[in-house]
């Protein structure tokens, strides 16, 4: 589906979300096309997984306009918005069944649940999720309980589920997390090739750390507090003024082929 919507697929002007004393955005505006890759970066709390659920259709702005796909939220029948997004998330991966078989949850995500075998699924369904299995190195673990595999193996499960619904936009909180250095280089790798792929959707991913940003990122939003420190393409965003603003501690930043990494200033 990538590179058929040629329309901003995120569009959030003026957006503020309220709960209570507690602003958790304000006054965000962010647009992401569909060639475009994000990440998302600011400390604990800055509001990165409350901007992810605006842009997953989970939740509706206080105030301000949110538009996912060419469609307002609040005038959009969100379960039909949401099949065309792709989503990751520690929220999601817990309520997947530890006993669940890996090809099940990759294959059931076309029918909005989690690891549910139907009587039948199609030969189409079946091709994907095997094509996606194989391109995510799970293929071998496919008929294994999902409570069996490492943190690596379940993130990149994860993944190939966000993609069997061929998603016109993929979110992914945090895939990061968890992960040894070496399998932290694998997703990196991984999620750089499908950055690089113009059919991919756009994708957006969160992070709090620069080494986890795959060098085929292309742009970059830092949050603070719940508001837009920058916005643009990576090597203006992601500077050592910018990233030491956001995260509130002096910074040097380097990249180097590609990759970049930070350390407290001396
Ligand atoms: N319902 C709520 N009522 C009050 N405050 C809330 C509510 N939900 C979230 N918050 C607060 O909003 C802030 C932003 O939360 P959010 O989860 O979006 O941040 P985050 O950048 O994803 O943080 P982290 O990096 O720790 O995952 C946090 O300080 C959180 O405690």
């Amino acid at each position: 589906m990538g590179g058929v919507w040629t329309e901003p697929v995120v569009e959030i002007r003026g957006v503020d979300v309220v709960r209570g004393e507690a602003h958790l955005l304000r006054g965000v505006d962010w647009t992401v096309r569909p060639d475009e890759r994000w990440v998302l970066l600011g400390p604990n709390g800055a509001g990165k997984t409350t901007l992810l659920q605006l842009a997953s259709a989970q939740m509706h702005p206080t105030r301000g306009e949110v538009r996912i796909l060419g469609e307002t939220l609040g005038a959009v029948d969100v379960f039909e918005l949401r099949p065309r997004i792709g989503l990751t998330s520690a929220a999601l991966a817990q309520r997947i069944n530890p006993s669940e078989r890996v090809g099940d949850i990759v294959v059931s995500a076309g029918y909005a649940v989690v690891g549910r075998w139907r009587e039948r699924y199609d030969v189409h369904d079946l091709t994907r999720a095997a094509v996606l299995m194989q391109q995510w190195g799970v293929a071998r673990m496919a008929h294994r309980p999902f409570g069996t595999l490492s943190e690596g193996e379940r993130k990149r499960t994860q993944i190939a589920r966000a993609l069997m619904t061929d998603p016109e936009l993929l979110l992914l909180d945090e895939p990061g997390a968890g992960l040894d250095l070496g399998g932290r280089e694998d997703l990196v790798t991984r999620l750089s090739d499908l950055a690089r792929d113009r059919y991919a959707p756009a994708q957006v991913l969160v992070t709090h750390h620069v080494e986890e940003i795959p060098p085929a990122y292309t742009h970059a939003l830092l949050l603070r507090g719940g508001e837009v420190v920058a916005a643009g393409p990576a090597d203006e965003v992601l500077t050592a003024p910018l990233l030491s603003d956001a995260f509130g501690v002096p910074l040097e930043v380097q990249r180097e082929r590609g990759r970049f990494s930070a350390r407290r200033a001396a």
